[in-house]
């Protein structure tokens, strides 16, 4: 990322939200590298925190328990700066995570269903897709989550042939068309200092 770019976002953190597939944790490590950011992903630190799997946590303790434990990390994460954070799918479903991701740069990785099959396929880790027909499972949550996902500042659209690169070169590119007001004010003013770069 270019010097502009850094100091467009101020240390900002970066918010991935979408559903299980759309690449959060894939994208959010590259614009981590890119961006010179560090890179955190919820389910992650849950499943070190506590020792266990997504899928044992939602067999042991429910998915109202594992919400807890999300919404938990995401208000201790969201007290540093410089981070790329890939979500867990879910982290929209509770309103006090929507003032926590607010705190930094919401971007949507709106990938459709057909796409988040195939990738998913192999898959077994993603404890809502267990023992079910994973079409009908896949197309009903994204119909109860969808607007919630769209309330990101950001919305990237993700079409099958793109690379997590390219993906992540999209997002970059599309930052700066969507900072927030204050922050494009203060640039103005640093730039008018005679200090931009
Ligand atoms: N652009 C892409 N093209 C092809 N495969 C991809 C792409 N992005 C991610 N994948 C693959 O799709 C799978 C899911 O990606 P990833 O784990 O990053 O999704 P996620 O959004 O973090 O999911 P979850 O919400 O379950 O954590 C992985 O196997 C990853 O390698
Ligand atoms: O979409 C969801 O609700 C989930 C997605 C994953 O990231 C995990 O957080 C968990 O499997 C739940
Ligand atoms: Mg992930």
């Amino acid at each position: 990322m270019t010097k502009i770019d850094e100091y467009l976002l101020k240390g900002i953190n970066l918010y991935l939200i979408g559903m299980a597939g759309s690449g959060k944790t894939t994208v959010g490590r590259l614009l981590a590298q890119q961006m010179g950011y560090g890179f955190l992903d919820t389910d992650e630190v849950i499943v070190k925190a506590t020792g266990k799997t997504i899928s044992q946590l939602f067999a042991e303790v429910g998915e109202g328990a594992f919400r807890q434990l999300e919404s938990d990390v995401l208000a201790q994460v969201c007290s540093y700066t410089k981070l790329s954070v890939a979500t867990g799918g879910g982290i929209i479903l509770r309103r006090e995570n929507w003032s926590y991701l607010h705190h930094g740069l919401i971007v949507w990785l709106d990938v459709p269903v057909e796409i988040l099959l195939k990738r998913l396929e192999e898959d077994t880790t993603r404890p809502l897709l267990q023992d079910t027909d994973r079409n009908l499972k896949m197309r009903s949550l994204l119909e109860q989550r969808q607007s919630l996902y769209a309330q990101a500042d950001l919305q990237i659209t993700v079409t099958e042939d793109q690379t997590p690169e390219q993906i992540a070169k999209r997002v970059l590119e599309a930052i700066p068309g969507v900072l927030k007001e204050e922050y494009r004010s203060q640039n103005s003013e640093f730039r008018s200092n005679g200090m931009g770069i």
